[in-house]
């Protein structure tokens, strides 16, 4: 029998999930969300087989609901489901990007027919509706679980078959383990990344030219400071306490930095940078996650007519896909780096070979 699955929020995380979970030939999916050309886009591309705009009548037909709104809009629908008439099975899930709030109102729900098992999948884009939803969006990516108090490991299990169409991997954590490790590889690092952005404005008031300097690492470090700001707000206040204390570390950190530089200890300021590439490099690379699962490559390029035009038609010809392609930089007269992106080893390699063989500079990311 067809399972009946209610996604509400079909923005960036929630429309690449219904299009994997429409894949699935025994479920019927019914979308829900305030913007109604996001409906009507997954209607006609077939992503959903119904629309409602009714939460109290659709969720009484659901077997399974996943939430993918805004982390407060997640626990106001939490907050509904708790006066909902249940007549049948209903397992609940999210996409929340902070847990603890969420799962505080989700062990509220005690209706013995109602489950929930928290979930997060750790990829995104800066970039947020339907229009930026896709279907590969979790392949390799980690998809976090913080079940309820109340649920099952059979729950569990029903929720990865559900979505077993994405190609992420599973790990179940508590709830602080979460929060924790997600405010140090997440929520931190995007307040950072908007601090760097605001003091380059401030800077740019005096030298003008600043911007066209921005080349690859700031770019780089920043991309994530151009994400939806009113969904990062929300993300900021539910883990509002562990950012507070990390700016307390950073702050002694960069205190520490500082005393690096006033006293010209070169040796320390060495071991710094040092221990710091050391642990990057030492990220994985073959999933995704904190780092793209991308196999890139560095071409050299002129500031000429067709030149990028030409790297993608030799590798065209070959018969290789590019994942991503992106101009770290490129100045009048002067020549610029392309970073090319491809999803395998072999295509990275392959790359390699035919621009080489045309005399391009090419660098290989290992
Ligand atoms: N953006 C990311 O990189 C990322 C990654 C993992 C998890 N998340 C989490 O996913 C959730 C959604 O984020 P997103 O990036 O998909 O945002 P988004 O803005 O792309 O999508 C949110 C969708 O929810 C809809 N919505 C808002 N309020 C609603 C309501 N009351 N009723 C029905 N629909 C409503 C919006 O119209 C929109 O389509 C957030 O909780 C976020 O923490 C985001
Ligand atoms: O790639 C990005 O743009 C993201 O911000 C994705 C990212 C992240 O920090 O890695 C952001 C929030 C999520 O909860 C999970 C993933």
């Amino acid at each position: 029998m067809k399972q009946t699955v209610l996604i509400i929020g079909l923005g960036l995380i929630g429309g690449s999930i219904a299009m994997n979970v429409s894949k699935k030939e025994d479920v019927f999916v019914i979308g829900m969300d305030g913007d109604e050309a996001a409906l009507n886009m997954a209607l006609k591309q077939g992503v959903i087989d119904q629309a409602s705009f009714n939460f109290s009548k659709a969720v009484v037909e659901a077997d399974v609901c996943i939430l993918a709104t805004p982390i407060s809009v997640t626990i106001d629908f939490l907050h509904q489901l708790e006066n909902v008439e249940l007549t049948k099975p209903l397992l609940v899930t999210d996409v929340s990007s902070v847990k603890n709030q969420v799962l505080k109102a989700a062990d509220r729900l005690t209706h013995p027919l109602l489950s929930f098992v928290g979930g997060h999948p750790m990829a995104g884009s800066h970039k947020q509706g339907y229009t930026a939803a896709k279907p590969h969006l979790f392949e390799n990516a980690i998809y976090v679980l913080t079940p309820a108090l109340n649920s099952t490991k059979a729950e569990a299990d029903r929720l990865k078959d559900l979505l077993s169409e994405t190609n992420a991997r599973f790990l179940t954590f508590s709830t602080s383990e979460h929060d924790e490790m997600t405010a140090v590889i997440s929520h931190f690092p995007h307040l950072i990344a908007s601090s760097l952005v605001h003091q380059a404005k401030v800077w740019q008031e005096t030298h003008p030219y600043i911007e066209h300097l921005a080349a690859g690492g700031f770019k780089d470090i920043t991309r994530i400071a151009s994400s939806n700001p009113k969904l990062w707000q929300d993300i900021f206040f539910q883990n509002r306490d562990l950012l507070i204390a990390m700016l307390e570390d950073w702050i002694n950190e960069m205190d520490k930095v500082r005393t690096f530089l006033k006293e010209e200890a070169e040796e320390e300021t060495y071991e710094y940078l040092k221990e710091a590439k050391l642990y990057r490099d030492g990220l994985p690379v073959k999933e995704k996650g904190a780092i793209p699962a991308f196999y890139d490559i560095y071409v050299d390029i002129h500031d000429q007519p067709g030149a990028i035009h030409d790297v993608i038609g030799l590798l065209a010809a070959e018969g290789i896909s590019i994942k991503n392609i992106q101009i770290l930089e490129i100045r009048e007269g002067i020549t610029g780096v392309l970073r090319v992106s491809f999803a395998t080893s072999e295509e990275q390699k392959l790359s390699h070979k035919v621009l080489q063989e045309k005399k391009y500079e090419v660098m290989v990311q290992q």
